[in-house]
Order: C-alpha cells, then structure tokens, then sequence
C-alpha cells in the first residue's frame, strides 16, 4: 500500500507518475521552433503543471500527515528517512527544506516506479511468449526455494537463470529507451564524428540493445546468450538501461533487484496462462514509445496458485 494510502489516492497519484512520464517524453513542437513557447500550442505546459500540483499536493499531505503523527503503516519508509535524517534539527549538518524532499520524492518515484514495472511487464510478456523458457526458469526458483516460504533478496545470487532472463529483458526492453538527454561538456571526436561543446546528446539504448553487430540474433528472446558471459548492465556499452558513467541511474541496483525479486515471486508463487486459450504467436508485443517504453497494450495472463496452503 503506497504510504498507507486509500486506494483512490493511490490510483490518481499512479496516474499522475504515468501522465509526468507521458509528458516530458513527448514531443514538443516549442523545443524546435521556440516561437510556439509564447503560445503551449499542445497545452504541454499547462498540463505538466496540473500534474506536478497534483504530486506536490501528494507529497504535501503525506508529510503533514506524519508530522501530525497520523501515520496508517507502522513500516519506517522514505518520508520517514527524509524527515527524521535531514529535516530540521537533525544531528547530520545536512538539512533539505520541504520542496526538497518533495522533489526527490517525485525523482525516486517518476524515475523508479514505472521504468520497474513495465521491465516486469515485458519480461513476463517474453516468458508467455517463450513457454519453454517460462517452464526452466519456474522450475529453477521452485527448486530451489520449494514451496513453503516466498523467495526473497537473499535468495537472489542463487538464482542463475533468473539473473540471465532479466538481463535478457533490459536488453530488449530497456525502461527508458532513450535514456536522459546530455550535454557535451566539450568539443569531442568519436568514431571519426566531431561533437561541439552544449550538443544535445541522445542516446538510443533500445537500438543498441537490438544492434545485429552487438548481438546474435538480436531479435529474439534468448537468456542463455549470458551463459559464461561477464555482460552486464553498467559494465558492458553494450547494455546500458540505466545509462552509464557519471550520470547514471543512482537507482540501478534497486531497480535490477526489483524487477528480479518481482519477477522471481511471480513465477514462484503462480503459474500463468494466456487467456481464452490464446496461442504464445497471438501474443502482442506492440511498444508504446515515449520517455518509458510500456505495452502499447495491458498484457492479461490467469494465475493460478502454486504455494502451499498458508504460505500467501
Ligand atoms: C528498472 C528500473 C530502472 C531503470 C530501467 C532506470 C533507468 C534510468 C535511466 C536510463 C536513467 C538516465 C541515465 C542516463 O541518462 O545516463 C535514470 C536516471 C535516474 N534514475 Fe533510474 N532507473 C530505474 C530505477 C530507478 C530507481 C528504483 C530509482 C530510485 C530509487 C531511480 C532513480 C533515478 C534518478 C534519481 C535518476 C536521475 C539521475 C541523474 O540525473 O543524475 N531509478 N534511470
């Protein structure tokens, strides 16, 4: 349960990170021909703004509600920290007043939640896809973990397998395809092309994930490409969903954990299905493209429970 919400507010806050999402990855006729910014032709910018009073408004009451004492979980979490480590008159010397916290509250949840969540997605799109890979990797976690107790973090180095298909998933399903813009600090020469100082770099990490020169048979979904192979995100430019250097994701390894502790518990605890007997061909893989790259459409699957009685 998010912060102890009802689940009212915690749907339109979900809706709110979707929409900032949506937004900031959408193309902005302004950002090309400045005379349009006089004008928000597309209503960008009123629209951005409706949203981010929305999550300020969130975040406002969650910490009033806390520093009134009206907490619904008992669970410490990151208001908790933000507050009590470098709130007023904590021992730290470090103190970050309220809109502070509040924007990295909005930092960790816009950049961590959706980019997880659709990884998940995929990687469970792929397994229905792939059902031969969905039963070696079921069969991996279950036999390892049995069927009395839920996997959890400390399991995770145990679980070769897994670590490969996730890894597979980033590759082919990086959560943000084109990373964060940059900025060339300085005039640079690579492979042969001149890049002058302030040029707006993107990257295109979906492609070099897909790059026929990079990978063999780059299209297909095939987790033990990693076998006996030291690629991984972060250590590999072959790889990069959480971007690399100075600058990239400070949450990468949450969000790797996340996706695989996820992912694990999902295949642990249930088996899955498609639904009304559709094949694993029927399956769509349609992208959405935008700033995050989700299923164009919701992926349905039919669960059905694996764990002995008590264990959920
Ligand atoms: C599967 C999960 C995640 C993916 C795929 C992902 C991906 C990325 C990428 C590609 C960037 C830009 C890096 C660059 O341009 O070089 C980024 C930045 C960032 N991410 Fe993540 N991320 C994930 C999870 C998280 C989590 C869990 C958090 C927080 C707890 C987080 C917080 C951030 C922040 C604050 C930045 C901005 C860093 C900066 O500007 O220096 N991310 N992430």
């Amino acid at each position: 349960m998010l912060f102890g919400c009802r689940l009212e507010e915690s749907a339109s806050f979900n809706k709110a990170v979707k929409d900032v999402i949506a937004l900031a990855g959408a193309i902005n006729i302004a950002d090309f021909i400045p005379f349009f910014r006089l004008f928000d032709v597309q209503g960008l910018v009123r629209r951005m703004k409706e949203t981010s009073n929305l999550m300020d408004e969130f975040f406002e009451r969650k910490i009033e509600e806390r520093l009134r004492g009206g907490r619904v979980v008992q669970q410490e979490d990151f208001i908790d920290f933000f507050l009590e480590t470098l709130g007023k008159n904590n021992s730290t010397g470090i103190t970050l007043d309220r809109d502070s916290i509040k924007g990295i509250l909005m930092d960790l949840f816009v950049g961590g939640i959706d980019t997880a969540l659709s990884t998940v997605e995929w990687i469970m799109s792929e397994l229905l896809k792939h059902p031969k890979v969905m039963k070696k990797l079921r069969k991996e976690i279950r036999s390892t973990i049995g069927l009395d107790r839920l996997v959890n973090e400390s399991d995770l180095p145990k679980l070769e397998y897994l670590n490969m298909v996730v890894k597979e998933g980033f590759r082919l399903h990086p959560g943000a395809p084109l990373l964060a813009a940059h900025k060339a600090l300085e005039d640079q020469e690579v492979m042969g092309y001149h890049i002058s100082k302030n040029t707006r770099i993107v990257i295109n990490a979906w492609a070099i994930g897909r790059d026929p020169e990079a990978w063999k048979d780059p299209e297909e979904f095939v987790p033990e490409r990693f076998i006996d192979s030291k690629v991984d995100c972060g250590n590999d430019l072959r790889m990069i969903p959480f971007g690399s250097g100075r600058r990239k994701c400070p949450g990468m390894l949450v969000g790797s954990r996340l996706v695989s502790i996820v992912t694990a518990q999902l295949l642990h605890c249930f088996d899955w299905e498609l639904p009304n007997g559709m094949s694993p061909e029927e399956l769509d893989m349609e992208e959405e493209f935008g700033l995050s790259l989700p299923r164009k459409n919701n992926l349905f699957a039919v669960p059905t429970c694996r764990l002995h009685h008590g264990v959920l």
